[in-house]
């Protein structure tokens, strides 16, 4: 997840390297951060805790009402069997989020390696966002497109929310551009074709991710992408628009900086911010303290290419440079929209400042010259080896001591003195 604020409030989410592997008691310190969550009794589960019983005995009525902390989660975070979650071996710690920490699972039941993400729902109350945590769930568990990583299972506990999917054991977008310095181009423009058809899916679903960074975005054994962490994902149907300021600022585009209004076609500016990232090694406005000075340098910026650019790949994503005192007349509050001409209508690129005359449909990359020859179906593209020599992930770092992990958290079907995992 990233960051959000609403109107005024300043809350902008810097880029977020992975956290470094050295986590020591990591459970501890998770478990440290929930413990002032009043943990209520272990709520009886229909058809869990109920032992057999005689045809002619009445089952009881299952306990109600549901402590609030549990209900408040519910549907998209229901209360699993403690058979099912003692099915899951933890293998390590992967990286500390800014909302949860993911793990690394076996999941013996279907032999299979899993990553978790933790949540603490103090976590998530604390910092409001209970609606957002279960759209990211319910959007996750809707997409289903061969570069999306898609949702494998979610449940709660006491103290903690868990998502589960698979586990990507060739690391993320962000750890391979960081090895490689910069992308040839002939890659950028796979990893940009396949990043155009997950935009177009998602939007076309009504969903706006809203947090396009490399950090979200996968690698599967074969070099391809998936793109992952739904957590400031939103429904938004055409036409609706957004205000909330969220992201990860140096993706933000203008529109999302300034507190809106913004739509779908923010992710295009975002992708253009990483494509650019990508091919060149460099963001290309360095990154600022806040929304507003982030905002500030990226209306000074002209987002002109690197001479080592292809021509196509400029066109694709540079802004055409704008006269002096364009801001003035075209920016009040940050709304570009309704102004009828300007250069980057007649040559549109992800990195266009108005909104309106972005990239952004499938049409649109179809008939770019950065995009010839490329078929934009994603089995095909998915047949396209990926020339990069993507590493596997460094190994995770082990459960410091097994022992540690009968604390993480408790089942609820369980008696308080059964933890899990077991
Ligand atoms: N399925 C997975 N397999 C392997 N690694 C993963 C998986 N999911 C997430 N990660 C790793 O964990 C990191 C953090 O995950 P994620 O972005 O979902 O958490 P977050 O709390 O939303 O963090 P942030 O807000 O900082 O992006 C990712 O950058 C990625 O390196």
């Amino acid at each position: 997840m990233g960051a959000t604020s609403s109107g005024p409030d300043p809350a902008p989410a810097p880029v977020r390297p992975p956290q470094g592997r050295a986590v020591g008691s990591w459970v501890r310190a998770l478990l440290s951060r929930a413990g002032s969550v009043p943990v209520s009794v272990p709520v009886p589960v229909p058809g869990l805790a109920l032992a057999p019983r005689g045809p002619a005995e009445e089952p009881p009525l299952p306990g109600w009402p549901l402590p609030q902390l549990v209900s408040l989660f519910l549907p998209e975070f229901p209360v699993r069997p403690s058979a099912r979650q003692q099915q899951l071996k933890i293998l390590g710690f992967v990286a500390k989020g800014s909302f949860g920490t993911i793990l690394k699972v076996l999941d013996c039941g279907r032999e299979k390696v899993c990553a978790v993400k933790v949540v603490p729902k103090v976590e998530v109350l604390r910092r409001d966002t209970l609606k957002q945590c279960k759209e990211e769930v319910s959007i996750q568990r809707q997409v289903r497109h061969p570069f999306v990583h898609g949702l494998g299972d979610s449940w709660q506990g006491q103290r903690h929310l868990f998502i589960m999917c698979t586990y990507c054991s060739t690391g993320d977008l962000h750890a391979l551009w960081r090895t490689a310095g910069c992308l040839a181009e002939a890659t950028v423009r796979l990893f940009a074709a396949e990043l155009v058809l997950v935009l177009v899916y998602l939007h076309d679903l009504g969903i706006m991710h809203r947090d396009v960074k490399m950090e979200n975005i996968l690698l599967d054994e074969r070099g391809h992408l998936k793109l992952t962490d739904f957590g400031l994902s939103r429904y938004l149907q055409w036409g609706e628009r957004a205000h909330t300021i969220c992201g990860t600022l140096q993706y933000m585009a203008p529109e999302v900086l300034s507190g809106g209004p913004y739509s779908h076609a923010a992710d295009w500016w975002s992708l253009g911010v990483l494509l650019f990232a990508l091919a060149s090694g460099e963001f290309p406005v360095a990154p600022a303290g806040d929304h507003v000075a982030m905002l500030e340098r990226v209306k000074q910026s002209s987002y002109e290419s690197p001479p080592e650019f292809s021509p196509e790949l400029a066109r694709l994503l540079a802004e055409v440079t704008l006269l002096p005192g364009f801001w003035g007349s075209h920016w009040p509050q940050g709304r570009m929209l309704g102004f009828p001409f300007s250069l980057s209508s007649l040559c549109p690129q992800l990195l266009c400042h108005n909104p309106l005359y972005r990239l952004r449909y499938l049409h649109h990359f179809q008939g770019h010259p950065f995009f010839r020859g490329v078929a934009f179906d994603a089995d095909l593209l998915q047949k396209d080896p990926v020339v990069v020599a993507v590493a596997p992930r460094p190994p995770e770092q082990p459960p410091p001591d097994p022992a540690t992990f009968a604390d993480f958290d408790y089942d609820l079907a369980a008696p308080p003195d059964r933890p899990w995992p077991g």
